[in-house]
């Protein structure tokens, strides 16, 4: 019998080839540290049965329509807003995902940069390294507090939710978020407040994004946005960069609007070196290592190899995004 044959479109986790190969697949894997090219996804994968890809993936209605004939897709990652559900769904192709993987890992992130912000840590860090340490300032380098201070998660799913434990446990924050639907947990484990999106906003001294990037929540960071937050504010955003309009919030660190940001997520990535964000005094921004610890990525690459695995064996895709294609 002819090996089914999946297409991997970045080096991934070793785990994640010899998983497939062990279960008797071939796997036709790009080796290149950059992501592979869309022309040359598109041509790869119509040998394959199915693609194993990640978000740097532009899997939109042109290439699933060009790769129709796929069995199924897996994604390297939670979030999918680079693959085109819908018109996935209409040829009948299931999308499996890897939620969960990340969440800890996530949330760390989230947390390191409200404590990095807060007390302007890349910053110092880089005053050092350019010869500027100058001596012990008794009046500069001024941070702030985060003790029971109030944080607003705009998302309250499981990485929200990881996050709004870490600082209910570390700093007694009370929790405010805003989602579609309230989150069954909120109340009991972390006493948390669901409000509208304006009251999460004003009355928040931490917002913390953790919601997919949908049209709903496509920029919903912008200017008059910014301007209803506090000055003393914190933006921490480890979801995705089209989340908020990077103009604006240059514009709102800038004005005062809001008092600093940490970003583990921009909008394009990679960030150009010249973009003011990496010059300011009271941002943190990191090149999208939610989910890079060893633990996180092991799990992924496990979690997205079962979803190909299982789909042949058993007709099941244990994690799913459009589970009504089965
Ligand atoms: N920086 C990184 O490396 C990572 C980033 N992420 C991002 O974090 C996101 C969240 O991941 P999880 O917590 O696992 O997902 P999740 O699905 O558990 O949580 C997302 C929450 O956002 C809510 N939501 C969706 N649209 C909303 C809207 N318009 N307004 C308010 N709430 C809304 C949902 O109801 C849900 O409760 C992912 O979609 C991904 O984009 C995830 C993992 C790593
Ligand atoms: O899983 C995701 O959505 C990421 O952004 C990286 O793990």
């Amino acid at each position: 019998m002819t090996k089914k044959k999946v297409l991997l479109t970045r080096i991934f986790p070793k785990l994640a080839t010899q998983l497939l190969e062990d279960a008797g697949y071939e796997v036709i894997a790009w080796d290149k540290e950059q992501p592979m090219p869309y022309g040359q996804m598109i041509e790869a994968a119509q040998s394959c049965n199915a693609l194993f890809c990640t978000l740097t993936d532009k899997i939109d209605s042109t290439f699933l329509n060009a790769c129709s004939h796929l069995d199924i897709i897996t994604q390297y990652a939670v979030g999918y807003d680079n693959i085109d559900v819908e018109q996935a769904t209409k040829l009948g192709i299931p999308i499996g995902y890897a939620p969960n993987a990340m969440t800890e890992a996530t949330a760390d992130i989230a947390f390191g940069l409200m404590i990095a912000t807060a007390r302007k840590m890349f910053f110092m860090n880089q005053k050092i390294k350019n010869g500027k340490w100058g001596y012990f300032d008794p009046v500069g380098h001024l941070g702030l507090e985060l003790k029971d201070k109030t944080l607003g998660i705009l998302g309250l799913g499981r990485i929200g939710m990881a996050m709004a434990q870490r600082c209910k446990g570390a700093y007694n924050m009370e929790i405010l978020y805003h989602n579609r639907t309230a989150n069954p947990n909120a109340e009991d484990q972390i006493e948390a407040k669901l409000v509208d999106f304006d009251t999460l906003i004003s009355q928040s001294d931490v917002i913390s994004v953790h919601c997919a990037l949908t049209p709903s929540t496509q920029g919903i960071f912008n200017k008059s946005v910014f301007e209803k937050m506090k000055p003393t504010s914190l933006f921490i955003n480890t979801a995705r960069g089209g989340v908020h309009n990077e103009k604006d919030l240059i514009d709102a660190l800038n004005n005062g609007n809001i008092w600093g940001a940490g970003l583990d997520v921009t909008n394009p990535e990679p960030m150009k070196p010249n973009n003011p964000l990496l010059t300011m005094e009271n941002v943190c921004v990191l090149p999208h290592i939610g989910s890079a610890t060893i633990t996180a990525r092991e799990e992924m690459a496990k979690m997205a190899a079962t979803n190909i695995i299982s789909f042949y064996e058993k007709g099941e895709v244990p994690f799913i995004v459009n589970p009504e294609v089965l």
